[in-house]
């Protein structure tokens, strides 16, 4: 089952002088459960995909549906909820509340929940999240005071927390060192296996060997799609 179609999109950025193309008349379809990287060269059309993936903007034209439900159209509401119940999202820079704990920087997501007693049970998961991302230990911790590596694995942790079917990572090990970014990778990847679709866009080729595939953009198009036999 395809978990996201993407269908014609294109996306036009108009500021007052002129206008940019950033996406062509690009189509993609992402299976439940892929593990896909997405690649190339500075200004291709990464994030402004990635973002659009992500109900953060839209397009200009074409279409998108995320579990068989078309976005277009919906209200900015709709949007909001759709962010927060279906997707994760993992930022390079980490985008952690600095000075709030571990903790209260996971819970975040669950304060937009309206249904008081899910709200329960997925706080309830807060330790069992932290143990399987190896930051248990820093749970009361400030997130100012954490290494990058740690404040990518709480980033993950709010990511999960509402048990999202798809995790969006834009250059998630972009800010780490190399052992680093591979044992967030592996984790990634780990959380893969137990289900959740995953689409990273990274210039590191080490992390989209990770992946299952690899889709390279140029100038808003796909210039490559290759399915990768995986050495991990
Ligand atoms: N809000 C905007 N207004 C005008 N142009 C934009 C806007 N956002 C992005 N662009 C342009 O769209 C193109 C694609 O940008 P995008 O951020 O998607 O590239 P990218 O592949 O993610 O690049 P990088 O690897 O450097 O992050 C770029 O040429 C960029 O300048």
């Amino acid at each position: 089952m395809n978990i996201i179609e993407i269908e014609n999109l294109n996306k036009i950025f108009k500021t007052r002088q002129n206008h940019f193309q950033a996406l062509n008349d690009l189509s993609l379809t992402i299976a439940k459960g892929e593990m896909i990287a997405i690649m190339g060269t500075s200004g291709s059309g990464k994030t402004t995909l990635l973002n659009i993936l992500g109900c953060i903007d839209h397009a200009s034209s074409g279409s998108y549906r995320l579990n068989q439900k078309l976005i277009e159209g919906k209200s900015l509401q709709a949007l909001a909820s759709i962010r927060n119940r279906d997707l994760g999202f993992v930022m390079q820079d980490f985008a952690l509340v600095d000075h709030y704990s571990v903790q209260k920087n996971v819970l975040l997501p669950l304060n937009y929940l309206k249904d008081h007693k899910l709200r329960k049970e997925r706080a309830a998961r807060l330790p069992a999240l932290l143990e399987k991302l190896h930051i248990r230990h820093k749970q009361i911790e400030k997130v100012m005071n954490l290494s990058g590596g740690q404040k990518q694995r709480v980033a993950i942790a709010r990511a999960l927390i509402n048990e999202p079917e798809v995790i969006l990572a834009d250059e998630p090990t972009g800010a780490l060192d190399q052992k680093t970014s591979q044992e967030i990778i592996q984790l990634l990847r780990a959380i893969n296996q137990e289900g959740k679709t995953i689409v990273i866009v990274t210039h590191d080729p080490n992390i989209a060997a990770c992946c299952d595939r690899m889709v390279r953009i140029e100038d808003g198009r796909i210039i490559e799609d290759t399915k990768l036999i995986l050495s991990v």
